[in-house]
């Protein structure tokens, strides 16, 4: 039997000639998950102006340590005049710190008596939030190939950015083989099954940042394979099929890929997901998952996800964060390195893997109720309390 290929050399391969798609111009508000396509330096400093970090009285510090007339009231929102010699401002969290003042001494240490306020010892510059301090103007504030989330989002705005330039969502066209396959809502007959891979791989495609442009079934027939891959190459960057990439008889995929363009069938050294396709038709990348819902949710995650990751320029995605772990199973290896769906927990300072007990790779649940996939090398015997390498599940 012929040698297997590494996960590497099939990532490598898939990868090889994939660039960047371009760019487009989005609201912000659009814009989470999102790629960033340019670099992004500051155009205004945050806060703009130095202000208080707590609700008190602004002051000179050098007239700290005595009783100060209260001079003016500074809400948030108003600019300050600028503070009388010799007096105090009441000043609340986030206003503007009057000029003249370089200090502020939090309300709960002053008391006050009618127009006076008698203040306690203040050094220069206390409960003061300096001008800049989070963002000053020209400071690389995010990186091209970010992507874009909840804190980067709220940075932008700080900054008065509206719209926003990210790489375009990649297109991807789904392709789903096999006749027993129906869709949830229909009656099940004897034979059939639910099509789980759709929904599936539809979510996952969403996460990695894809645009699911059309899924459809491919017909058992040649003629239809070819005009729904040629359709699908035309309206997508990425075609993922999912079954018919064994040994079977039934398929068409292979041989109306190998008209339309390039195709290569590897036989991977994992578990599970041994057989996969790769090829293109004209700009589109091809990835034939197996049809075992486990393959293809493992293959997903190992495959597509550095795809679309290179298509949107996010080198965060080539590869997923590696944790090292606990092994709480035992498991024995032999010439495939194993992806086990496990649950890490972290506890006690350490990461705890649990293995879902049955590793089947028709059995969904196991990617249902589980959080990473240890890695396990080929040949080698693990015992509970062994160290593991898990890829944690995050998109
Ligand atoms: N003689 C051999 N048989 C098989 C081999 C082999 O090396 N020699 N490899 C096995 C491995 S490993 C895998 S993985 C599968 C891959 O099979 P295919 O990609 O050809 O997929 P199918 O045969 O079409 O389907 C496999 C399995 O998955 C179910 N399936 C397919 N699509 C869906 C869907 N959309 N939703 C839910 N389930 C789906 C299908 O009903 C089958 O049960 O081949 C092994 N066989
Ligand atoms: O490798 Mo297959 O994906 O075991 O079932």
């Amino acid at each position: 039997m012929a040698e297997l290929a590494s996960v590497e050399q099939a990532l490598e391969a898939l990868l090889r000639n994939v660039e960047r798609l371009d760019n487009e111009w989005i609201d912000c508000r659009d814009a989470d998950g999102r790629v960033l396509a340019s670099d992004i330096s500051a155009r205004l400093d945050v806060p703009p102006a130095d202000n208080s970090a707590m609700d008190g009285y602004a002051l000179a510090s050098a007239d700290s340590g005595k009783t100060l007339r209260i001079s003016q009231r500074i809400p948030a929102g108003q600019a300050p005049a600028p503070l009388e010699p010799g007096t105090c401002a009441r000043i609340f969290t986030g206003s503007e710190i009057p000029p003249g003042a370089d200090c502020v001494a939090i309300q709960e240490n002053v008391s006050v008596d009618g127009e006076q306020a008698a203040i306690p010892p203040t050094e220069p510059h206390q409960n003061v939030r300096q001008r800049g301090l989070d963002v000053s103007v020209g400071a690389r504030l995010l990186e091209r190939g970010t992507k874009l989330g909840a804190a980067s989002l709220g940075l932008l705005a700080g900054q008065g950015i509206a719209q926003v330039e990210v790489v375009r969502r990649p297109r991807v066209a789904v392709l789903l083989t096999g006749d027993e396959i129906i869709e949830p809502g229909t009656a099940l007959k004897r034979g059939q099954i639910y099509n789980s891979n759709g929904p599936m791989l539809t979510a996952l495609i969403a996460r990695f940042g894809g645009l699911v442009v059309e899924q459809v079934r491919v017909a058992d027939d040649f003629s239809n394979t070819v005009e729904r891959l040629r359709g699908a190459a035309a309206a997508a960057d990425v075609i993922v099929t999912t079954g018919g990439v064994s040994v079977g008889e039934e398929d068409h995929v292979k041989p109306a890929l190998e008209q339309l363009g390039t195709l290569s069938l590897w036989r991977l050294a994992m578990r599970p997901g041994k057989p996969l396709a790769l090829g293109t038709i004209g700009q589109a990348s091809v990835v034939g998952l197996p049809g075992n819902p486990v393959s293809s949710y493992v293959g997903a995650w190992l495959y597509l996800r550095p795809l679309l990751g290179r298509l949107q320029g996010c080198a965060a995605m080539a590869a997923l964060p590696q944790l090292e772990a606990t092994a709480n199973f035992a498991t024995r290896t032999q010439a495939r390195r194993h992806y086990m769906r496990v649950t890490l927990t972290f506890a006690d300072g350490r990461i705890l893997a649990d293995a879902y007990p049955e590793q089947s790779s028709a059995v969904l649940t196991s990617c249902a109720t589980t959080n990473a996939l240890a890695v396990v090398p080929p040949d080698s015997v693990i015992e509970p309390g062994d160290p593991v390498s898990c890829l944690w599940l995050q998109a």
